[in-house]
């Protein structure tokens, strides 16, 4: 056994029955270290997370029973600042996930040149399932375990799955409390009225469809009248489906938890957002048709967008995937296996790594301002933000061309290459 094999093993024991996002994310990472002719060593270093805290939540219900949760908080690295991400509920959540999750910030950082390493967090919780005073302590005791880890110098969260600005709000108020005074830093994501950004709640839409256009017109696919579908319809697939709609892209298909929608003709996303605001699904919209949730993946668009959750192209599917580009809204929602099968048929992935990022990106924006006490105009935000993911797609797409490879493994090539060189430069190989 190789020695990275043998940190693989190690580092996957957790999942090992099945495959997982870790063993795609350390595919992913040993792809790019073959192209780029790293060694064994350096392939361990990047591998490894540097720091891993795993946490107990004892809960007491609005019933006055006791739950002890499990929270974690993965710092994969921090070789070019602080550590960044999100913070995930959901019933999904367990290590491994989080490890790789931690690993994909790491380059998307690098990727998008923001001075931050990566880190994930993630509490096993249904969040739809507890009060909002519930949910508060949940955050407040996750907050105040992982306190020691974590700050504007640290490592410093945002929201993802299951969470929002009133989590990050109440992170932030966890901390500053600890710390005597507001540290507005801490987290982003916030309430703008609490040292939030203005644009970050629609900034990983925003840079999905960015990305998309930019991959339609690459394509020579004109952007009015091209078709696509999303799955999820929370903060990120939502907006994506109304800017792609206003961009003139026509939506045929959505999904969520519960159910996926259809309709040839465009599915008018003001009125599929007003029906979900009244009864929290897609599900029953009137101005489309219900389909079998695993028919909306493989529907034949332009576009496909999956902005839910991870694995969700593989190899049981990604043959009978008819969208000519998918763009990763979602993190890791295509598994290696899934890759090697849209690459063989001419499907174009935009990755999660570069697809996403606006999210991130924003984040950034909110620290600066937020550490400066100086914030800035909306329109000002997006422009820096239209400015870093057209400077990100056009290297990837350089990096593609010159090594000719897909996208992924170009834009992760970047990446690590990044990430190495700030270990190589701090001089911290072993
Ligand atoms: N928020 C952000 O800024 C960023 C998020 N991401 C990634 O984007 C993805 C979505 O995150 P976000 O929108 O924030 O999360 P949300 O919790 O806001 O929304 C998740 C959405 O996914 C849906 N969903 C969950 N499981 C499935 C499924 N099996 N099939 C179809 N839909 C499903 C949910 O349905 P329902 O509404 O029924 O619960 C919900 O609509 C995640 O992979 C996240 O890591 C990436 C970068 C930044
Ligand atoms: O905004 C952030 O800091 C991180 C968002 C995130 O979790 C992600 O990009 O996956």
């Amino acid at each position: 056994m190789s020695a990275s094999s043998t940190l693989h093993a190690l580092v996957a024991t957790e999942g090992a029955a099945s495959r997982g996002p870790l063993d795609d994310a350390l595919e992913q990472l040993d792809q790019a270290v073959v192209t780029l002719g790293f060694d064994d060593g350096t392939r361990n270093m990047l591998a490894a997370p540097r720091r891993e805290v795993t946490v107990s939540i004892p809960l007491r219900r609005d019933n006055g029973t006791i739950e002890v949760l499990t929270g974690h908080r993965v710092q994969h690295n921090f070789s070019r600042g602080p550590a960044k991400g999100g913070l995930r509920y959901s019933p999904h959540v367990n290590l491994n996930e989080v490890r790789a999750l931690a690993m994909w910030m790491t380059w998307k950082c690098a990727l998008m040149r923001l001075p931050y390493g990566g880190a994930k967090g993630g509490v096993t919780i249904d969040p739809t399932q507890y009060s909002s005073a519930e949910l508060e302590r949940v955050t407040r005791r996750y907050t105040s375990e992982i306190l020691p880890v974590i700050g504007p110098t640290r490592d410093i969260p945002a929201p993802d799955i299951g969470t929002d600005e009133q989590t990050m709000a109440w992170m932030m108020d966890t901390f500053s409390v600890a710390s005597g005074h507001t540290v507005l830093g801490t987290v982003t994501g916030k309430p703008v009225g609490l040292g939030g950004s203005l644009g970050r709640a629609a900034a990983t839409s925003r840079g999905v469809v960015f990305t998309a256009l930019a991959a339609l017109r690459h394509l020579d696919i004109t952007v009015h009248g091209a078709t696509a579908a999303v799955q999820g319809f929370g903060k990120v697939g939502r907006a994506a489906a109304r800017f792609l709609a206003e961009a003139g892209v026509v939506i045929t298909g959505v999904s969520d938890e519960h159910g996926a929608i259809w309709n040839p003709d465009g599915i008018d996303i003001p009125a599929l957002e007003s029906h979900v605001d009244r009864t929290g699904t897609v599900v029953d919209f009137d101005g489309a048709t219900a389909i079998e949730s695993d028919l909306l993946l493989t529907l034949e668009v332009d576009l496909m967008v999956p902005a839910a959750i991870e694995g969700v192209l593989n190899g049981g599917n990604a043959a009978y995937v008819r969208a000519r580009i998918v763009v990763e809204g979602a993190n890791g929602p295509t598994t290696t296996e899934a890759d090697r099968i849209l690459a063989d048929s001419g499907t174009v992935v935009v990755p999660d790594i570069l697809a996403n990022a606006g999210g991130v990106v924003v984040s950034y924006f909110e620290w600066v301002q937020a550490n400066q006490a100086y914030w800035w105009s909306e329109a000002e935000v997006e422009a820096r933000l239209a400015e870093r993911m057209e400077s990100a797609w056009n290297e990837v797409l350089a990096e593609a061309d010159r090594r000719d490879l897909p996208l992924r493994q170009a834009a992760t090539c970047l990446a690590v290459r990044r990430v190495a060189e700030a270990h190589q430069q701090r001089g911290l190989y072993p």
